[in-house]
């Protein structure tokens, strides 16, 4: 971790289409973590004030959860990769994805774990469960039962995490596989539960891509928003002069780190 931290120093810029300067909006009102227009205004001022605390290194931890084959590596890669593969292959325990992003002028990092449905791969998966500040519920629009299983999913994952810190999305795959018949009627079922479970709702298609990349860009929005909040609320009345000094420091950081790592690798 603290080796990633100091590598992020020297990456190249943030990629154009990963830069967000507005709001994304939500998929449907009835379901949604706030409705609010814009970003919170004392994010904003921070951002504008560059007083968000570790400016540069703020990054998200994201578990993507769910029932076999629904599409979660397909979800990921459509939007990490602009990629789909129409052939199964099931994830053995975990992948990671980093995704950069530039928000509001600063950089901001989503950590992507993707996990395995399979009953036999669960017990791996579930241990990098821990530390996850966003939760994303994955179910196959056209397969009922894994909308079902969502609730299951949501109790595993917040069995290792805080469950007032966690942001929640429920997102229905394989929107290009049901008639608009089909769809809004399960579509009605996934609201009712997103509301119980005070999730976000979306619905995507990972073949055609419609979705996806909003979907992502509001989970990487509302997690820096939140970030950003729980950071100004920590900082308090400390001095602006402080952060500074700590991203000036920056060498002292990776002689922290290096020894660190050290430590732990002998
Ligand atoms: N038509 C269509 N097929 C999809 C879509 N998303 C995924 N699929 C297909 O569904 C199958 C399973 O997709 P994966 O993304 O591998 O599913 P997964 O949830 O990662 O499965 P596990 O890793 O076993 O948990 C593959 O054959 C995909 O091609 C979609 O949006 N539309
Ligand atoms: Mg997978």
């Amino acid at each position: 971790m603290s080796v990633r931290i100091s590598a992020m120093s020297v990456l190249p810029p943030v990629r154009r289409d990963r830069v967000i300067a507005q709001l994304p909006q939500c998929f449907r009102k009835e379901a949604a973590i706030h409705t609010k227009n814009d970003f919170n205004n004392k994010v904003k001022t921070a951002c504008q004030e560059q007083r968000t605390g570790t400016v540069g290194f703020k990054i998200s931890k994201v578990i993507v959860v769910g029932d076999l084959a629904v599409g979660k590596t397909c979800l990921i890669n459509r939007f990490c990769k602009d990629t789909f593969d129409k052939n199964y292959k099931a994830t053995i325990g975990v992948d990671f994805e980093m995704e950069r992003f530039e928000v509001l002028g600063v950089p901001f990092s989503l950590q992507l774990w993707d996990t395995a449905g399979q009953e036999r791969f669960k017990c791996i998966a579930s241990t990098y469960y821990r530390g996850a500040q966003v939760v994303i519920i994955v179910f196959d629009v056209n397969d009922i039962a894994s909308l079902g299983h969502a609730r299951q999913w949501l109790e595993d994952a917040l069995k290792e995490n805080d469950p007032t810190a966690v942001q929640l999305f429920l997102v229905g795959t394989k929107k290009d596989l049901s008639s608009p018949a089909q769809y809004s009627q399960i579509e009605q079922d996934a609201l009712k539960l997103a509301n119980e479970i005070q999730a976000e709702y979306w619905a995507v298609s990972s073949l055609t891509g419609e979705n996806v990349r909003e979907f992502f860009f509001r989970v990487a929005s509302l997690a820096f928003e939140t970030n950003v909040l729980a950071e100004l609320e920590k900082s308090g009345s400390r001095q602006i002069g402080d952060v500074v000094r700590i991203n000036s420091n920056s060498n002292n950081l990776y002689a922290a780190s290096k020894k660190k790592q050290s430590n732990c690798c002998h």
